[in-house]
């Protein structure tokens, strides 16, 4: 159903967080269509990043629809605070939430997108029960916790079994996308069946983000 949506999420991560604001503008101007906030608490992976605080600059900065990725232990608890920062998508781990359909539930009923990522060894199946409810299913096609990681090539099978069972029953979830995505392999993730693509390193690591930003944007439309 979702289909033909195709849309560019530039992540922050690998952004140049003393020139912010400057940053975002630069993927505005190239008609980037979500910004993707990468949390991580140094517990569910080896890293850390921020937290609601610069999620609610972030959302003075910009009118982009804001994609809150939690790679954060227990994230129940802080959903209510990146929402009222200014998630449109909140999207929450698998392998860490254990009332999965409660959790789904929740995040709507506060009124964002509901997504759920998949780490690389986490199986599609995992989410047959709850495919219905969700807004977004985010296929990580690198181990979360860094940016500028080489894409997992099994992904693709991941994304296109996705896409299958989407067609199969009708269901309205985007597929998103994330890591180690770049122009060499933008267009088979596309042709894949991928609705939403999270680029960090390949934009904001170009000597040029606004263009880097365009390239990626015209080849998801190819
Ligand atoms: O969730 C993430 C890492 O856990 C990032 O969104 C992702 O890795 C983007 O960075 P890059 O495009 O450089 O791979
Ligand atoms: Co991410």
């Amino acid at each position: 159903m979702n289909a033909k949506k195709k849309l560019l999420a530039p992540s922050i991560l690998s952004a140049d967080f003393t020139n912010l604001s400057q940053q975002i503008r630069y993927v505005e101007l190239a008609n980037a269509d979500i910004i993707h906030c990468d949390i991580m608490d140094g517990h569910f992976v080896p890293n850390f990043t921020f937290g609601p605080m610069v999620v609610e600059a972030v959302n003075r900065i910009t009118n982009l629809p804001l994609d809150v990725h939690l790679m954060i232990k227990n994230p129940d608890n802080l959903i209510d605070k990146f929402i009222d920062a200014g998630a449109d998508f909140i999207t929450v781990h698998q392998e860490e939430v254990v009332h999965l359909h409660r959790t789904i539930e929740y995040i709507k009923s506060k009124g964002a997108k509901a997504g759920v990522a998949l780490n690389p060894s986490t199986p599609v199946d995992t989410l047959q029960e709850v495919l219905e409810y969700l807004d977004m299913v985010l296929i990580m096609s690198v181990n979360p916790g860094f940016g500028g990681q080489k894409f997992i090539e099994r992904s693709i099978d991941k994304i296109a079994a996705l896409d299958r069972i989407r067609n199969e029953k009708n269901y309205d979830f985007l597929i998103e996308v994330d890591g180690g995505i770049y122009n060499g392999n933008i267009e088979r993730i596309s042709k894949a069946g991928c609705n939403v693509f999270v680029a960090g390193s390949t934009i904001f690591c170009s000597d040029n983000i606004t263009a880097a930003a365009v390239e990626l944007k015209n080849l998801i439309n190819k």
